[in-house]
């Protein structure tokens, strides 16, 4: 009989269920293992008792500065009208700093102060000190002083004082091992073609690094197929290795995720199902009295929990809080809604325009791991909280260091590849510059820019009446303001055909053929106006298209529909095209420029990217793209501008 699913979820807050796993497993997580190590190998360990210097430093008299070593009784009286002559060997010896001081001296005159009389005398002018210039034993570390206490974390003045203290060896706190599990038939490493339904082993090295970062350490045990005897010998075999083992996947509720019933006929159990998005399906449990936590598989809700869960249990094993992570206040960009059965975990881009924060949220699903990659921060909307109002200041933990943050410029509008290789380009130019653009196509970030929530729009809008490209758009949505328009590519827009053009499409017209299925682009696309463009300037109507409601957000998911034969045609770039190889039917030059406040251009930020648009190296990567136009790039066009 095929198993049962799962109908878990039990939702305890987060910080329930960790206080009750973490008391639970206070026995094991507590059993911290001594080592001995090598003073050399201490770094970024925590003592596991107190240390105790085993000799003095120095530990000898030694001379503190360069000179000659003397009798101080002998220089009594010295002035500069009575000087005292010295004679070598019998009353004094050159000495250099760090030199034991000879038997019978105490003290050392600076060089500086010594007049050489001949090659035997010289002559002092002032009077010395006993133990002037002198270092004497232990004064600064002496034999049986504490040097580290217990539960210090070791750093490197810290393995230099151990070092000088006669000490070779130290007792830290081993490291915590973490035994890490993927899991499922369908995980496997990447091969070259990866067949559908397969899924490349991902997980295992974000969490390695993850944990390293925490500072533990990793076994990463072989792919278990879904094999419930196979994943329990691999878990009686992690928690015999490991103080802490992870589970990667089948949490969930699939008739493969078995996960949680053998961590039940091993152990128990404690939490199946927790309030946080991403990341529910989460399991706490123990086998054998170590703890277990079995995590979701998909790569953000793997993240957040690892984030959320494994984090505090590795810094508890560590004696240490968890690092405060840097926060910034931020106005949020778009409204956010959460449900008040979680507590949500919301990736953010961060972007400084006119001196304020703006959070723009990324893609909220779990499978998205990009939106990791892209993330500058996270904001957590609380459990009892059901989202907050577009404009809501809220806070934002950084995920990236806010000074890097803070020279991003950030682009909202249309997408198109050469600002990919523009965002490359400023990266390049190691000026510290970053470019972060969000697609929401041409009036999205006409709005965008509007709201004064990005620096700058890339569009293509063409104006139906004067059949000029931005311009005029731009005079009407941003009526008496001064506005720059900064001439980019003109670019090949057309029809994507599939290789050969099996349905022989000739144009526009053809879009009303039985036989023939297109992909459209979303309302508010540059691409969409200029297609609906051309349906009225032709008579179509687009209820006669098969397949105008089916809508993509970008030009490349339009060519890998075209592409994969899910559609027939769909409008788009020929450099779209051209990267998928599909055939393309050009239909007209359209402009891509980018438009900003004319006060944007000051920035300095703005002034780097200006130049690399206008530069060879950018201009000659787009040209080798092909499908674009490269004569106006970088001129600038200023709009609105009172008479
Ligand atoms: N009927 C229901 N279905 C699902 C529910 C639910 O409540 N009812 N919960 C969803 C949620 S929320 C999540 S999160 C996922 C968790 O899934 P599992 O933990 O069971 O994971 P799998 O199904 O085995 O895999 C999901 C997905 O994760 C990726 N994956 C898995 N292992 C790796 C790896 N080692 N490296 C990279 N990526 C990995 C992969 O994309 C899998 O497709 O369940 C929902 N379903
Ligand atoms: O919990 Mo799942 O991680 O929401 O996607």
């Amino acid at each position: 009989m095929a198993k049962k699913r799962n109908l878990y979820l039990t939702s305890v807050p987060l910080s329930r269920a960790l206080e009750e796993y973490v008391i639970q497993m206070a026995e094991v997580l507590n059993q911290r293992e001594i080592q001995w190590v090598d003073v050399g190998d201490s770094l970024g360990k925590m003592t596991a008792e107190p240390v105790f210097a085993r000799i003095s430093a120095p530990h000898y008299n030694a001379a503190a500065m360069d000179g000659i070593a003397i009798e101080a009784a002998k220089t009594y009286g010295a002035s500069e009208t009575t000087p005292v002559q010295l004679r070598q060997y019998s009353d004094f010896l050159m000495v250099n700093t760090g030199a034991p001081l000879p038997d019978a001296f105490d003290a050392v005159i600076m060089i500086e102060d010594v007049v050489e009389v001949d090659e035997e005398t010289v002559e002092i002018r002032n009077a010395a000190t006993p133990w002037q210039h002198v270092r004497p034993v232990g004064e600064d570390i002496v034999k049986g002083e504490l040097i580290l206490p217990v539960r210090h974390l070791i750093r490197p003045q810290d393995m230099g004082a151990l070092l000088s203290g006669g000490v070779t060896q130290v007792p830290v706190f081993r490291k915590i091992r973490v035994g890490l599990i993927p899991t499922g038939s369908e995980i496997t490493a990447m091969t070259d073609p990866l067949p559908p339904g397969k899924i490349i082993e991902s997980n295992s090295r974000m969490f390695k690094g993850l944990i390293e970062t925490y500072g533990g350490e990793t076994i990463t045990y072989p792919v278990v197929k879904d094999e419930p005897r196979l994943l329990e010998a691999a878990v009686l075999r992690g928690v015999a290795e490991n103080d802490l083992l992870v589970i990667n996947a089948g949490s969930s509720a699939g008739t493969k995720d078995f996960t949680v019933d053998v961590l039940r006929e091993l152990g128990s159990v404690m939490f199946h199902g927790i309030a946080i998005k991403p990341g529910k399906p989460a399991i706490l449990a123990q086998v054998k009295g170590k703890p277990v936590v079995g995590i979701p598989g998909y790569p953000v809700s793997a993240y957040v929990v690892f984030e959320q869960i494994v984090k505090p249990l590795v810094y508890h094993y560590r004696l240490l809080p968890p690092p405060e992570p840097e926060m910034v206040e931020a106005v949020l960009a778009r409204r956010v809604v959460s449900s008040l059965k979680h507590e949500e975990h919301i990736r953010i881009k961060l972007g400084q325009v006119n001196g304020r924060w703006i959070a723009t949220p990324l893609s909220r699903g779990a499978g998205v791991t990009m939106s990791l990659v892209r993330a500058d921060g996270m904001l957590t909307v609380p459990q009892e909280v059901e989202g907050y109002e577009k404009s809501t200041v809220v806070p934002i933990r950084l995920a990236r260091p806010l000074k890097e943050i803070q020279n991003t410029l950030v682009s909202i509008g249309s997408h198109d590849l050469v600002m990919d290789l523009l965002s490359n380009e400023l990266q390049a130019g190691g000026k510290g510059v970053a470019l972060s653009s969000a697609h929401t196509g041409s009036m999205g970030g006409l709005m965008a820019l509007k709201q004064g929530e990005c620096h700058m729009a890339p569009i293509h809008l063409l104006d139906e009446t004067t059949g000029r490209y931005n311009e005029a758009m731009v005079e009407r949505y941003f009526p008496g303001k001064r506005m720059v328009l900064i001439k980019l590519v003109k670019r090949s827009q057309g029809l994507m055909l599939p290789l050969r053009n099996p349905k022989k499409i000739a144009g526009i017209a053809d879009l009303t053929r039985e036989d023939v299925t297109m992909v459209n682009r979303q309302k508010g696309a540059g691409t969409r106006i200029l297609l609906d463009y051309y349906l009225r300037r032709d008579s179509i109507d687009p209820l006669k298209v098969k397949g105008y409601h089916r809508e993509m957000t970008t030009h490349m998911a339009v060519a890998v529909a075209v592409g994969s034969g899910g559609a027939d045609c769909g409008m788009g770039v020929a450099s779209a095209a051209a990267s998928m190889e599909l055939d393309f039917l050009h239909l007209d030059w359209e402009d891509y420029d980018l438009v900003c406040e004319e006060s944007t251009l000051e920035l300095t930020a703005f002034q780097e990217l200006l130049k690399i648009i206008r530069g060879d190296a950018f201009q000659k990567q787009v040209a080798a793209m092909g499908g674009y136009d490269l004569s106006q790039a970088g001129e600038l066009v200023y709009l609105n501008q009172a008479p």
